[in-house]
């Protein structure tokens, strides 16, 4: 008889441009009623991993993974942790790994299915989100990537459905949805957990005929803090007017009232959403992360306007992955 510990746990891929959805996906499947012990392991893109920070509380397990792309290269960190895992956790019914915003989820599926795990992990999909508002956006922030995800996909989620119009939903699956993939169209990630963890998604017929481009190399992000409360409205509005080089921005805030933000930017959307808390090891201290494309991104001059929304503010270091 096969034991439960003997059987493969299915693995699960999540991935999508910046700002997608991603994360939004990963909490509503771990506050859902699925009755399955996830383990999930979160890849984020700049020096400080936000996406743990966001995530609620994991009965499987949480893993952060190493940053940077763990898409790129031999990715031992992620073979580490998957080792990790799977030597310390025999109990859990399924792995979700959330990519990073600039990763091609197919190069993390190969290494689950690296022939050292046969028997101990299944590839189970590769489920990838899309903004529905913003996937020109991200063509023209990084070309090739978010079409390159898209074309790896088991499953496909189209969401952020309410920014956009009927019309425009339409014209996405015309021009981008692959007709033998499964698509589905979701607000705030709300994919019907039946479907989610079904396994034996039809592999296409076809393969892609997008090919990943090394993005990374184009992608660049920098960190910056605050030591006491911001002025929130100054903050939105210097938000509101990033370059446009520099697609994306998360982090969590605290404003001079008091209250505590998580706040985001996707392309040009800005939103501050109320937060109980500022997380573990933020140590009283605003933060944002800010990741961009391209040469010379403008980031002293942005750092120079985020330090002048609030007094004791002090610039942050630049790093890319
Ligand atoms: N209006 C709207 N906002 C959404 C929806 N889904 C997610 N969001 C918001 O989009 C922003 C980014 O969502 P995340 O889940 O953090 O995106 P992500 O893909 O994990 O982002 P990265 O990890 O940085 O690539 C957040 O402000 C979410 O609340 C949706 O369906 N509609």
């Amino acid at each position: 008889m096969v034991t439960r510990q003997a059987r493969p746990i299915p693995v699960t891929v999540i991935g999508g441009f910046l700002g997608a959805g991603k994360t939004t996906l990963v909490n509503h499947i771990l506050g859902g009623d699925h009755e399955l012990k996830i383990a999930v392991m979160v890849n984020d893109f700049g020096a400080i991993n936000i996406d743990a920070a966001l995530i609620t509380s994991t009965e499987g397990g949480l893993y952060s993974l190493s940053n940077g792309c763990v898409c790129c290269g031999l990715n031992q960190g992620l073979v580490e942790q998957l080792e990790e895992l799977l030597s310390a956790r025999i109990d859990i019914d399924h792995i979700v790994i959330e990519a990073s915003g600039v990763a091609d989820p197919a190069r993390i599926m190969d290494t689950v299915r690296y022939a050292r795990f046969a028997g101990r992990l299944r590839g189970d999909a590769i489920v990838v989100l899309v903004d529905a508002a913003g996937f020109d956006g991200a063509i023209a922030a990084a070309p090739g990537l978010a079409e390159a995800q898209v074309g790896s996909a088991d499953l496909l989620i189209l969401n952020k459905t309410d920014l956009v119009s009927r019309d425009t939903l339409d014209a996405w699956h015309a021009r981008w949805a692959f007709p033998d993939t499964r698509t589905i169209e979701t607000t705030n990630a709300r994919v019907p957990f039946d479907l989610l963890f079904a396994s034996g998604f039809p592999s296409r017929g076809a393969s892609s005929p997008f090919t990943a481009v090394p993005v990374h190399e184009q992608a660049e992000s920098i960190t910056w803090r605050h030591d006491g409360p911001i002025d929130a409205k100054r903050l939105h509005g210097v938000l509101a007017a990033l370059p446009a080089r520099i697609y994306r921005a998360k982090g969590f805030v605290q404003a001079s009232d008091g209250r505590l933000f998580a706040v985001h930017v996707v392309g040009t959307r800005v939103s501050f959403e109320p937060a109980a808390h500022l997380p573990e090891g933020f140590d009283g201290q605003s933060l944002l992360v800010l990741v961009g494309f391209g040469r010379d991104l403008p980031f002293e001059g942005v750092l120079a306007q985020l330090n002048g929304c609030g007094a004791l503010a002090r610039s942050g270091k630049k790093g890319s992955a």
